[in-house]
């Protein structure tokens, strides 16, 4: 099978000298969700960056479907940068306070016209049935429509941003912290949600976190980062396995606690 995503050595050295990408390869299936955990400053962020084409890679190369983004000018980039969407760490920084909740919904809806995802064929002509399609997938009810970000707790603003990354049935959503903002239980909704929308529609993720045990719930292969390479990388069900990486069993001992 073709890989959705294949990223080649890609390095990332920043204008300061430092390199926080060091030949890193990934690829990525339809419908697989691949975890990417490490502890803080490995270069999770910075590779994310450099996937969504956000950061201009110092060498390597990315296909998404088999396309060299790598080789693109910025108008094609654009042209295709839908196909990969991203939710952040912090819901409140991404969602513009001053737009209320329906327009941060159907921002990519707004924009690309021509886009309509099976799941939006019956209510794609009516914008306020889509927005409250899209709010319902998340387990939010339609009131929330016209409300402004300021009164929505985290959780429900993860949601919303979650809504508004399926809105355009993406290839592949890259998902950096989503839920290192969140207290421990609303943490466990979000990552239920996110692993019921996978399954649901089929999506592809790039699961980033340095939370090892939430990366194991939603993600059947691992890769485990360390001063900007993969030092280990795994299938789900190997976690245990003796061949990991000391590094690796000292992450599993460190949550085992
Ligand atoms: N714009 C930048 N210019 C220079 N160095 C940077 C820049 N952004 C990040 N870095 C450095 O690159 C390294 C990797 O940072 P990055 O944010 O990718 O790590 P991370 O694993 O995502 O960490 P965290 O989990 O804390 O977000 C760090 O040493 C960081 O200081």
């Amino acid at each position: 099978m073709a890989d959705l995503l294949l990223a080649k050595n890609i390095k990332k050295i920043y204008a300061s000298g430092h390199q926080a990408v060091n030949g890193v390869s990934i690829s990525i299936q339809k419908g697989e969700c691949v975890g990417l955990v490490g502890e803080s400053g490995s270069g999770k962020s910075t590779l994310a960056r450099c996937l969504l084409m956000l950061e201009k890679i110092s060498e390597g190369e990315i296909f998404l479907h088999d396309q060299p983004l790598h080789k693109m000018t910025k108008r094609e980039i654009r042209k295709i940068r839908h196909c990969m969407q991203a939710v952040f760490q912090n819901p409140a920084a991404a969602l513009n306070p001053k737009r209320k909740i329906i327009d941060s919904v159907m921002e990519a809806l707004d924009t690309h016209r021509n886009i309509c995802p099976i799941y939006l064929q019956d209510v794609r002509e009516h914008r306020e049935l889509c927005a409250k399609r899209l709010l319902e997938m998340v387990g939010m009810a339609d009131r929330y429509l016209y409300r402004y970000p300021h009164e929505l707790s985290g959780g429900q603003k993860q949601r919303v941003a979650i809504a508004r990354a399926i809105s355009i049935q993406p290839s592949l959503i890259i998902l950096d912290e989503p839920t290192a903002s969140l207290d421990v239980y609303t943490q466990g909704q979000i990552l239920t949600l996110l692993k019921e929308l996978q399954k649901q529609l089929e999506l592809s993720y790039l699961f980033i976190s340095h939370d090892l045990p939430s990366v194991h719930f939603l993600s059947e292969r691992i890769l485990v980062m360390k001063d900007g390479a993969f030092i280990d990388c795994f299938q789900k069900n190997d976690i245990f396995s003796q061949a990991r990486h000391p590094y690796t069993k000292m992450l599993i001992h460190l949550f085992e606690g």
